[in-house]
């Protein structure tokens, strides 16, 4: 028996996996620990189904609640950021790491520290923290899957440990909701218009990063991370089927890509059986139905972000950590209405030259940059908002 620990479990990735605990056989599976962001309801209803040992909310005031959903259930409770971190140490065979944005960073390593198998979808911590997470996993002996479509698909497809037998690498993009729409379209874009993805049912936070494509520009640098490869030598393809997720080049001219159906229960499931395979019902891609496979360059005109992160990525230090934390704070306040659209990328763009790439060591010192970014952002973006 399998015994799992599912850091933001009530999200679309937290579903997603335990929909293959409970398609699996009784006992495969057993969950020791599932935490949350403040979604008390789902968190008490999805600890007693899978009869959880310990049940954690993020947000304090939230924890009279909990405590209340799950009373006479014998399931442990807490809340707190503490508390989430502490969740994270708690002894797991495998950690689904699923925490949106980079508030998912010091419960990654402590997952990571325990030197057990962590598969990680959190993709802002590699961005935000990426040497400190890869230094945590060797330093525990930890095994780090990627559960990212792309990366997981990259993952399998890899066969060498050569970088100088890797040409390149790509990672596919659906395009997003405004893939062909016109700019005037896309600056009075609403949130509803923008969390619409045409082929993912995901997060809002992710969703709207697919929208502006800034999901791809934290994918690159994420796999810059991940993967023996330099960054001139990662591609991005916008490919609106979303069928071919990721594609290694070799230096035989052999090029091997991973494909199937759009659905974050196979990514998952494959960190979940790796080094084995597990089976998943799910509808099968049929390639004689889709009918064609296209693939186009991004256009740098209407999408910057993607340019902007790789400018991140080239400029190194602090400069990832930056780009991360100003587009969570640009984001958040265009969910909110209080920032448009096209200006996600414009408060993102003009946060990194305010700061430009400054050395940084240490988790403390990278969660100080996080916080003075998300700050200056947030200036920024009300300077632009009044304006
Ligand atoms: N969805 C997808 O298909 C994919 C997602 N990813 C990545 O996976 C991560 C999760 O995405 P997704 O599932 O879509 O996001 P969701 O917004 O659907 O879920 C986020 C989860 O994190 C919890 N959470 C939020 N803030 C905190 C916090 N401060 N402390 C603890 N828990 C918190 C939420 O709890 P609550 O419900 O209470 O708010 C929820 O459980 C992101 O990093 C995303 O980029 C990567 C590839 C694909
Ligand atoms: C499912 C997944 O991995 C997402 O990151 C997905 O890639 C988002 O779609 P975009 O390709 O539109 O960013
Ligand atoms: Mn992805």
């Amino acid at each position: 028996m399998k015994r799992l620990t599912i850091l933001g479990s009530t999200g679309s990735i937290g579903r997603s996996t335990l929909a293959l605990v409970e398609a699996a056989p009784p006992g495969a599976y057993a969950v020791e620990a599932l935490v949350a962001g403040r979604d008390v309801t789902a968190l008490a209803a999805q600890a007693r189904q899978y009869d959880a040992r310990l049940a954690v909310v993020a947000e304090p005031s939230a924890y009279g609640a909990l405590k209340e959903a799950l009373a006479g259930s014998g399931i442990s409770v807490a809340a707190g950021p503490a508390a989430v971190v502490e969740a994270a140490t708690r002894p797991a065979d495998w950690t689904m790491a699923a925490i949106v944005g980079s508030a998912g960073l010091r419960s990654t390593l402590a997952a990571l520290a325990r030197g057990g198998t962590v598969a990680l979808a959190n993709k802002e911590s590699l961005v935000c923290a990426g040497e400190i997470v890869l230094a945590e996993a060797a330093r525990a002996g930890a095994t780090l899957l990627p559960v990212d479509s792309e990366h997981n698909a990259i993952f399998q497809a890899l066969d060498t440990k050569d970088p100088a037998l890797i040409e390149k690498i790509v990672l596919t993009a659906s395009g997003g909701p405004f893939r062909t729409a016109e700019l005037a379209t896309m600056r009075a874009a609403t949130p509803e218009q923008a969390v619409r993805h045409p082929v993912w049912s995901m997060g809002a936070k992710i969703s709207v990063d697919s929208a502006t494509m800034m999901n791809k520009g934290l994918e690159l640098i994420e796999a810059a991370r991940l993967f023996p490869v330099p960054e001139a030598r990662i591609e991005v393809l916008v490919h609106p089927q979303s069928a071919v997720h990721g594609m290694v080049q070799y230096a035989d001219g052999s090029i091997l890509a991973q494909l199937g159906t759009p659905d974050m229960r196979t990514p998952i499931a494959h960190c979940l059986a790796w080094p084995e395979r597990m089976p998943v019902t799910l509808p099968r891609l049929d390639l004689a139905t889709l009918g064609r496979l296209e693939f186009f360059a991004p256009d740098p005109v209407r999408f910057p972000a993607l340019r902007l992160a790789r400018e991140a990525l080239q400029a190194g230090a602090g400069a990832p950590t930056i780009l991360n934390a100003a587009n969570e704070a640009a984001v958040a306040l265009f969910l909110d209405r209080r920032l448009g659209f096209l200006d996600i990328a414009a408060v993102v763009e003009e946060t990194l030259g305010l700061f430009g790439a400054p050395d940084v060591s240490g988790l403390e010192a990278v969660l100080a940059l996080d916080d003075a970014a998300r700050a200056e952002a947030g200036r920024i973006a009300a300077r632009r908002a009044a304006a």
